[in-house]
């Protein structure tokens, strides 16, 4: 398939490179970055096109949308991306039509002017439900309800209407400020057998076919007995934690964002599992508390953001003595800084397992068994 805006967009870096060659060359470059571990060959798409489930836009003055430029916040009008399915295209080109239709005020960033700043769209593929965020300065949105209404009309799909109030001039998209306009502020999707709310700020991994084979990996890895004890930390909605849980005693979840902590709760209670627990902490923070209080687990699961884990999270580690961690990355460089502090404290890696779900990009999700070969 050819992209039309490859050459401004620079999203996909690798858009113009046959698809078996991105995936030899991801293998490649972490093979370098983890040259003395086994780097398996990387699980690519069948159809690696339509694959994100999640997109945030900006509009410009004439209604155009699309996202920025490389380097720069200038839109590259975008019609269709190629890793966007057909509804998100379809919702967004309804959103456009009402923007104009009732003259929306468009958010200027160089007057620091203007009402509208972005529109993020998240799929649940397997349910086809779409939750909508529109990213405003202000909280009063005149005329909201005849625009739900359209939008909803022309679009069944979207199942709720969150306006996300961001006044600041930075580049994070979302802030803690939000109003539900339509329905009931989140999605449900189904993973794994599972069922998950996500709502609007939590994270939720963006290529549903590549995750569900991702968590198998994970579940392989861990290959748990019924008497243990699981730390999922940096665990999100609980996804990782929830789906591993009929394979132990107790899972315990950890994740920072509250309303991911939130959603983790309400998704325990859903799928009907009580064995497993959230806390609502920083991962180093109760990795500490954890370790001040010797306290043991079996396995640890971590899937920290792309700046890595930390060094105190990882001589906690030490203290608690799991037979395994499993590591799940979306950015194998600093995950292999992390492995040298792993191997400090006496861990050792073998085998690097690499999922591609991020396809034309060049990003790769990475997963690893750390065990302990000796006392650090
Ligand atoms: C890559 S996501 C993984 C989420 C989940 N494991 C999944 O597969 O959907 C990383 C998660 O870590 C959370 N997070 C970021 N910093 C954290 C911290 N210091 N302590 C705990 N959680 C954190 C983020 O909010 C996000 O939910």
């Amino acid at each position: 398939m050819k992209c039309d805006i490859s050459k401004r967009c620079g999203s996909c870096q690798y858009i113009n490179m046959d698809y078996h060659q991105q995936l030899v060359k991801k293998q490649e470059e972490c093979q370098k970055l983890f040259p003395h571990l086994n780097v398996h060959s990387v699980e690519g798409m069948d159809h690696p096109y339509e694959y994100r489930n999640k997109v945030i836009v900006a509009f410009n003055q004439k209604y155009e949308y699309g996202l920025y430029e490389e380097s720069s916040h200038k839109i590259v009008p975008t019609q269709k991306c190629l890793l966007h399915d057909e509804e998100t295209h379809k919702i967004l080109s309804k959103i456009q039509s009402l923007f104009r239709k009732y003259r929306m005020s468009i958010y200027d960033e160089k007057k620091n002017r203007g009402f509208m700043k972005h529109v993020l769209i998240r799929r649940a593929v397997s349910t086809n439900q779409t939750l909508v965020v529109l990213v405003a300065t202000d909280g009063m949105f005149k005329g909201s309800k005849n625009f739900c209404q359209e939008l909803v009309k022309a679009c069944p799909t979207v199942k709720s209407i969150v306006l996300n109030v961001n006044k600041r001039q930075t580049s994070v998209v979302l802030s803690d400020n939000e109003k539900v306009l339509y329905g009931k502020g989140f999605i449900v999707d189904e993973l794994c057998g599972l069922t998950f709310k996500i709502s609007a700020r939590s994270f939720y991994q963006i290529n549903h076919e590549q995750c569900v084979k991702l968590y198998a990996k994970v579940k392989e890895l861990l290959n748990s007995q019924k008497d243990e004890i699981i730390l999922d930390t940096y665990c999100g909605i609980g996804t990782i934690g929830m789906s591993v849980a009929d394979k132990c005693q107790e899972v315990i979840g950890v994740e920072l964002n509250k309303d991911a902590y939130k959603d983790a709760l309400n998704n325990a209670k859903m799928n009907h599992i009580d064995n497993v627990r959230f806390i609502n902490d920083d991962a180093t923070e109760f990795m500490i508390q954890m370790a001040n209080k010797h306290q043991s687990v079996d396995s640890i699961i971590m899937d920290p953001p792309r700046a890595g884990s930390t060094k105190e999270f990882i001589h906690s580690v030490k203290v608690l003595q799991p037979k395994k961690v499993v590591y799940v990355s979306c950015d194998p460089t600093t995950q292999a800084r992390d492995l040298k502090w792993f191997k400090e404290i006496g861990y050792q890696a073998s085998d690097v397992y690499l999922y591609d779900m991020f396809p034309h990009t060049g990003h790769v999700e990475c997963v690893v068994l750390l065990t302990k070969v000796h006392n650090g």
